[in-house]
């Protein structure tokens, strides 16, 4: 969902402009979440074309990774030559393709045969691109030859990586499929046409500039701005009636985003942390990593004792909510988050503070920039989820820190104020949208 989101809100955008949109989505999708939200998608963009892709299916498990997003990820590459032909049977004839980044590699070098513009999109942060686009130059210098003796990674022109901010797979020195995918397609992402990031000027001025300058690496195509993406309307639609019934800036909205499962042990502490602190919550509870496989009830997951305990100050779901309709809601004054890169513009889009908790992948990237802007606290003792088991205490008084601080609240709504310009007529991120869609009119 976390790259799903973005791609449906910028056809939205495209398609409101007069652009003949067809979407591909590869099929089977791995969650009900997927699913679900493509069938209203489409139900709410009938001008947008739907074309299936077909997987082929994968013999046996092929990868050293247990996780259901990354074997589908394989089955997508493993299939991509089929592209091919699903591209050129497309009528009208395509002006261009945008290609998710985890597919950059293979889609683009299908498209250069069929001499088409590829435009990758980038759905993390401009900083996270820049590690994406420059890690297979570090990993193929001869410096490097032990992973293990990397303290931070130096990018030109920006602000030094700590090592501790890296996903961890990117630092084995053995191979393992996000770093081979990250190496593979980080590297031919200088040949699209161009790099669309779901990011505004006044958040990633830095990045977005030393990208664009080509200091980060020579020769890159045009790094273009387009967030924050404005969420579609049937997002929006929530019945949420006991949010309703809470005070204004009151409650503090819980979730990891749509694959991160906690543990068990790790879920408790929160809910006693949740308890602790005192304020109003809304904890979306994720048990298993895909949807599909999270069957036992909450009582079972957390405990009833527990679940008792939480019913006095707040709501535990264990199903999909729209975060859009939440995050837009007027009781939510504050948001504890894993800091996926849509989870963040989401916030920023609805001027709702952060208290960071990133769990893998790009997330410490993100939670830096989040606490840099001002939008919110990043508690770094606790490192990646499931290092170490943060306490319920530690959570409660890091809830109570960002929900009494009024300066995170005041710069939050500025932020909003920002992102909101950025995609108005004239806005930094509204320009290059615009640019692109007259060019693919010419064409
Ligand atoms: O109950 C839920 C949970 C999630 N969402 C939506 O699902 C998306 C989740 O995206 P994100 O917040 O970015 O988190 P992930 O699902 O974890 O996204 C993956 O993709 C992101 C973009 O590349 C990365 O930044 C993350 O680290 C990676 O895990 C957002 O649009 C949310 O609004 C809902 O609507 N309801």
């Amino acid at each position: 969902m976390g790259h799903l989101t973005p791609f449906f809100r910028l056809a939205a955008l495209l398609a409101g402009n007069n652009i003949k949109v067809t979407f591909i989505t590869p099929s089977p999708t791995v969650s009900l979440a997927e699913s679900q939200t493509l069938f209203r998608f489409f139900a709410s963009f009938p001008e947008i074309n739907q074309k299936q892709f077909h997987l082929l299916p994968l013999d046996k498990h092929p990868s050293n990774s247990e996780d259901p997003f990354y074997y589908h990820m394989e089955r997508i590459c493993q299939s991509s030559h089929l592209l091919s032909s699903l591209l050129s049977s497309l009528s009208p004839p395509l002006s261009a393709l945008i290609t998710d980044m985890s597919l950059a590699s293979p889609a683009i070098s299908i498209t250069q045969a069929l001499n088409l513009p590829n435009y990758v999109f980038f759905t993390s942060s401009a900083k996270m691109s820049t590690l994406f686009m420059s890690f297979h130059a570090l990993i193929d210098s001869e410096a490097t030859t032990d992973l293990d003796e990397i303290e931070a990674i130096k990018i030109p022109g920006l602000e030094a990586i700590p090592r501790s901010w890296i996903p961890p797979p990117l630092l084995q020195n053995t191979n393992n499929l996000l770093k081979t995918y990250f190496l593979e397609n980080g590297k031919k992402m200088a040949e699209s046409s161009g790099i669309l990031v779901n990011t505004f000027e006044s958040i990633e001025h830095e990045p977005l500039r030393k990208l664009n300058e080509g200091k980060v690496i020579e020769g890159l195509p045009p790094v273009i701005a387009i967030g924050p993406l404005a969420p579609c309307e049937f997002e929006k639609i929530q019945p949420l009636p006991w949010l309703d019934e809470q005070p204004a800036g009151s409650v503090v909205y819980v979730s990891f985003g749509s694959r991160t499962a906690m543990s068990r042990e790790q879920l408790k502490e929160l809910g006693e942390g949740l308890a602790i602190s005192g304020h109003r919550f809304l904890w979306m509870v994720k048990d298993k990593k895909v949807d599909r496989e999270d069957e036992e009830d909450l009582g079972q997951v957390i405990g009833s004792g527990l679940m008792e305990k939480l019913k006095e100050k707040g709501l535990v779901v264990k199903y999909w909510l729209n975060q859009e309709a939440i995050l837009s809601h007027p009781a939510v004054g504050g948001f504890l988050s894993h800091c996926g890169w849509n989870s963040i513009t989401e916030a920023i889009w609805n001027g709702v503070r952060i208290l960071a908790w990133p769990q893998h992948g790009d997330q410490k990237i993100n939670a830096d920039i989040a606490e840099k802007i001002g939008l919110g606290t990043w508690e770094k003792s606790w490192g990646w989820g499931e290092e170490t088991a943060v306490n319920g205490t530690d959570i409660a008084e890091k809830i109570k820190e960002m929900m009494g601080n009024e300066l995170l609240r005041h710069q939050a709504m500025h932020i909003r104020e920002e992102a909101r310009t950025a995609v108005e007529i004239g806005g930094s991120s509204r320009m290059g949208p615009m640019e692109l869609i007259e060019t693919w009119k010419k064409t």
